[in-house]
């Protein structure tokens, strides 16, 4: 592994994956990839996951192609130099902020959506110029595979690799010095992520999970409410990061939300939902097993049938949750939707306060007042109003945690300046050195008076044409005084201090 790391270390020192034209052409090859391979990818995708080509197709393609057009169409720009505001003191400078690579970058992907998993951040660092190692989840071993055998057919393989495996392999990679890791997973392997960066300071993006809570409000449409509700908790089986964890609502809406979900599920799905090819199955017994465990002592109001041997279960509601269960202690990412009674929004708010940071949240009301109150009173990874799931689809958004729920983001412009960093550059020449010298030791309070000037002193447009015509009047003044043999500095200073007398008695 270390090998490799260094292979492509190497490949990046060359320089090869700077070029705008190199990066722009191996996005064209990613793109290329997933349309003449698109069987094979969806196919795998299918395995991993018993979910329709269709579905994975609008599940894991649709938003990853959309990103791929998007850095092909911003890419110059995004990684043009951005010039910088500059103060007196540099006023005749260079200053601009020049996005650069970061070098080799590892993205560690989870399994809920294998392929968008690794290839959304894999756009973002390419994009950016970055040599990359994925490194796929072997839970999703038929995804894993596909990656593996496509990506070195259309990417330049001394720059772009892909590594196998489970726990064993991934620490061993962990040992490796990055430059940036982005991991997308649960919050327990997130922190080993993190404490393996930090041997080596390499910077982080975790994508984590967490409880995302949907507070239903007495003012909404309930049939549009459950309709998408049923959509973003039941798709992928309930194994979606940023699926609705969990109902809030008063205690009288109950039984109306449970009728009109029961009723949306029939019309998703059919009378027979197990022949459903929209409903998925759970990734393995490990999972199965957790979410079963979660039922236990709990009130089914609808669902709850499973089949351990196709690791089925059914879209479930648990109603009269006890906040304080198992079900509400930890992220379900399952088919299961507890429903927890609470007697106002104020209740609501304090709710989810109380609690870790969740990823996303939801807010369903006719009132856009109460639903920007719920986001001015909470934090949140991200928020959708009166739908769910949706924001992750706007790659104008940053996508991403806070708190527990992760740190960093990405997706579009964000997938660029994660990947990046953003240099700071100043271009002086080598003359101005009368200038200079108030900065030079020995210090004097005069010093510090004409540093305070030129480091703090704001002007707006008018005052900056005043100053460059005194400046114009100025180098004309030294023109004549040259035989006078006064220094050309003193001469500047001297105009200047009539400026900075008038502003140090404002400031001082
Ligand atoms: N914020 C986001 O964008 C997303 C977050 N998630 C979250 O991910 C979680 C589900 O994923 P997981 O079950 O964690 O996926 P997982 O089991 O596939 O693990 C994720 C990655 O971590 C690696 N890994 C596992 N154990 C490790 C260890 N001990 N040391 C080093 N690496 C290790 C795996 O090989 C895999 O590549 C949920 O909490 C979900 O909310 C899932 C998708 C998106
Ligand atoms: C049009 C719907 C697209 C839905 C994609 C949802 C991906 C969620 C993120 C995740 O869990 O990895």
């Amino acid at each position: 592994m270390e090998r490799q790391v260094q292979r492509l270390r190497q490949a990046f020192r060359s320089g090869r994956s700077r070029p705008l034209r190199f990066r722009m052409q191996q996005l064209e090859a990613l793109k290329r990839m997933v349309q003449e391979r698109e069987k094979d990818i969806l196919a795998a995708i299918a395995a991993d996951l018993r979910k329709s080509e269709l579905n994975a197709y609008s599940h894991e393609v649709i938003t990853l192609l959309g990103e791929i057009d998007f850095m092909l169409a911003n890419l110059p720009e995004l990684a043009s130099a951005k010039p910088a505001k500059k103060n007196l003191l540099t006023m005749l400078d260079e200053a601009y902020v020049q996005p650069e690579p970061l070098g080799v970058v590892l993205i560690i992907g989870a399994w809920n959506y294998p392929f968008a998993l690794i290839m959304q951040p894999l756009v973002g660092a390419i994009a950016a110029g970055n040599a990359a190692i994925v490194k796929p989840s072997e839970l999703s071993e038929n995804t894993a595979k596909i990656l593996a055998k496509l990506l070195p057919q259309y990417l330049d393989q001394d720059l772009y690799a892909v590594i196998n495996g489970g726990v064993a392999e991934t620490t061993e990679l962990l040992k490796q010095r990055f430059d940036h890791i982005l991991y997308t997973g649960n919050t327990a392997v997130g922190k080993i992520v993190m404490e393996a960066a930090a041997k080596h300071l390499t910077p982080v993006t975790l994508e984590l999970g967490g409880k995302s809570p949907c507070y239903i409000d007495r003012d909404c449409d309930l049939d549009i409410a459950c309709r998408r509700i049923t959509w973003g908790k039941y798709m992928n089986c309930g194994q979606t990061c940023i699926a609705p964890d969990y109902i809030l609502c008063e205690a009288s809406l109950q039984d109306r939300i449970v009728q009109k979900i029961k009723e949306t599920v029939k019309d998703f799905y059919g009378e027979n939902i197990k022949d459903s090819p929209d409903y998925e199955r759970i990734i393995n017994l490990r999972h199965f097993k957790r979410l079963q465990s979660l039922l236990e002592g709990q009130k089914i109001a609808f669902g709850g049938e499973t089949d351990e041997v196709t690791r089925y279960i059914a879209p479930t509601i648990l109603t009269d949750v006890d906040p304080n269960s198992k079900v509400m202690q930890e992220e379900i990412f399952g088919p299961i939707l507890p429903i927890v009674s609470v007697k106002n929004v104020d209740e609501a708010i304090n709710f989810i306060n109380d609690r870790e940071k969740p990823l996303a949240l939801y807010i369903f009301s006719h009132n856009n007042k109460l639903i920007k109150r719920v986001i001015d009173e909470t934090s949140s990874g991200g928020v959708t109003g009166n739908d769910v799931i949706m924001h992750f689809t706007v790659n104008s958004l940053p996508f991403g945690g806070v708190g527990a729920s992760g740190m960093g983001a990405y997706h579009g412009k964000y997938s660029f300046d994660t990947f990046s960093h953003q240099r700071p550059c100043l271009l002086k020449g080598l003359k101005g050195e009368s200038v200079n010298k108030l900065r030079y030791p020995p210090n004097s309070q005069s010093k510090v008076g004409w540093a305070k000037f030129f480091l703090l002193k704001q002007f707006n447009r008018g005052g900056l044409v005043m100053l460059m015509l005194a400046c114009v009047a100025m180098v004309a003044a030294m023109i004549v005084k040259k035989y006078q043999a006064l220094p050309r500095g003193n001469a500047l200073l001297a105009s200047l201090a009539v400026h900075r007398l008038r502003w140090s008695s404002k400031h001082s």
